[in-house]
């Protein structure tokens, strides 16, 4: 792992009325890390990667992607910039097949590929992937773990340079998380800098080299997995006071 800043994140606010769901937020990410950007229900995971992404702007802050500040620029320009991400309930078109999905990704790109190199392309993602058995299967009859491996490799298909995962192995059986974990693993063994949005402990152990937590808006913990999960501030925050 290199030591270089993808990403940053500084002062980040965002408030919905009189609802401040993000406060303050700031954090770095280097190239080849995986974060785990975790907090109870309501604590404001989603609202910050909405607002890396460009789903949603911040009403204070910066986010800086490779020396670049792309604060407030609109979504495309951002995954143009190299941030692609899953959302936790799945986006992909089911009535197309599998290899179809991708292809659609593919036109996405800075430099769209199209006709013979984007089914080549879109072949290639699906055997990363582990899904070129159903490059004719539509979309819509895959099972779930499928289904989420598909919206990755839409996502993939943009060649990120960082990858966002908003609860993606969420709902997983035991077998399809191991599964899940590995092809993480296998993206983060490519190079890829990843923050995910997770609950599953298991997955946040074995995948994360980080954790930034975050209760009520602002960050409460910074550290490795076992530092963060087992902070009284962060127990508390999950638990309750009795707890910690
Ligand atoms: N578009 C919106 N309009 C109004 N309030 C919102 C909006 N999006 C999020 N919120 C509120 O902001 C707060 C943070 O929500 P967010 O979805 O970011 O939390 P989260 O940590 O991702 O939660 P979960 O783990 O349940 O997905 C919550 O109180 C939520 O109700």
């Amino acid at each position: 792992m290199t030591s270089h800043v993808l990403l940053s994140i500084s002062g980040l606010h965002k408030a919905f009325g009189g609802l401040i769901a993000v406060n303050q937020m700031q954090f770095d990410i280097c190239e080849g890390e995986i974060i785990g950007l975790l907090g109870p229900n309501g604590s404001g995971k989603t609202t910050v990667i909405n607002l890396i992404s460009g789903a949603l702007s911040p009403n204070d802050g910066k986010v800086v992607l490779d020396g670049k500040d792309i604060t407030n620029l609109p979504a495309h320009k951002i995954s143009h910039a190299g941030i692609a991400r899953t959302f936790q309930l799945v986006r992909i078109l089911p009535d197309l097949d599998c290899i179809e999905n991708i292809e659609a990704g593919l036109a996405y790109r800075t430099k769209p590929l199209w006709g013979h190199d984007a089914h080549t392309a879109a072949y290639e993602l699906l055997e990363r992937i582990g899904l070129e058995k159903h490059a004719h299967t539509p979309a819509g009859d895959l099972t779930y773990i499928d289904q989420k491996r598909l919206e990755l490799g839409r996502a993939l298909a943009l060649q990120p340079k960082l990858l966002l995962l908003d609860e993606w192995l969420a709902g997983l059986n035991p077998s399809e998380l191991q599964d899940g974990i590995t092809l993480v693993r296998k993206l983060k063994h490519e190079g890829l800098t990843i923050i995910m949005v997770e609950h599953v402990m298991d997955a946040i152990r074995s995948l994360c080299d980080r954790c930034v937590v975050m209760n009520a808006g602002a960050k409460i913990a910074d550290g490795s997995p076992d530092a963060v999960l087992s902070d009284g501030e962060v127990i508390r925050a999950y638990l309750g006071d009795s707890h910690a």
